[in-house]
């Protein structure tokens, strides 16, 4: 479903990064941890398809992603491989249903039915008309968990997913990514420095940070 290999990345020559192979199948799950800077963000960019590695390959489903160029990159990531960002790409003007027409837009998978189902599994289903300037934190972080599942992404890639929350919301959070990934047979991967999310996601590996 997803396999990174033989991945090495640098910005610059104090910016090198040793990434770890990862081999997931649909719906397995792996959480990424490491201290702040230790390259993150960075891994979840490379395996989302928004980074390129200077070398190896990443593959998902069974396309050589950064074989692709372009337009037919951005379509691939768009159908197939879903991120929840640190800082939610949700755009506020728009309403939260128009938000999820518009990545289903940018896939060209357009599945109106999938929109109310994510919008109902998440419980946001009654704000379906509101602006997302008009919503709590809490509430939009679920617009954008929506944002990024609504078109049954092989892969589910997120970013500190918890890290503002309390325990009690942490925690509903992972289990909402855990039950989606699991009804959607994707692959999910959780970067974050939150040692909290070891007692949900037991297969783990730690980042090194740059060497
Ligand atoms: N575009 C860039 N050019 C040069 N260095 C960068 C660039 N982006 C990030 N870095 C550096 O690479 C390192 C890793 O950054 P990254 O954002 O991947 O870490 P992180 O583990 O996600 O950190 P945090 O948990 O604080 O978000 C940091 O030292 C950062 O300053």
């Amino acid at each position: 479903m997803i396999l990174a290999k033989d991945i090495s990345f640098q910005y610059d020559a104090n910016h090198q990064f040793d990434i770890p192979d990862i081999k997931l199948d649909e719906g397995e799950e792996l959480l990424i941890l490491g201290k702040s800077g230790s390259g993150k963000t960075t891994v979840l960019n490379i395996l989302g398809g928004l980074l390129k590695p200077q070398s190896g390959t990443v593959e998902i489903g069974n396309t050589s992603i950064y074989d692709l160029k372009g337009a037919a990159l951005d379509k691939y990531r768009g159908a197939n491989i879903g991120v929840i960002f640190q800082k939610p790409h949700i755009l506020s003007p728009l309403t939260v249903e128009e938000n999820l027409q518009l990545a289903q837009y940018f896939s060209e998978k357009r599945e109106k039915h999938l929109i109310e189902k994510m919008l109902n599994d998440l419980g946001i289903a009654h704000k379906k008309n509101s602006k997302i300037s008009s919503l709590s934190e809490g509430e939009a972080q679920r617009v954008s968990i929506a944002r990024a599942l609504v078109n049954n992404p092989k892969v589910i890639l997120a970013d500190e997913p918890t890290a503002s929350l309390d325990d009690e919301n942490a925690a509903m959070v992972i289990h909402m990514l855990k039950e989606q990934a699991s009804r959607m047979k994707s692959a999910l991967i959780v970067v974050t420095h939150d040692q909290r999310v070891k007692e949900h996601i037991s297969n783990y590996i730690l980042m090194g940070g740059v060497s």
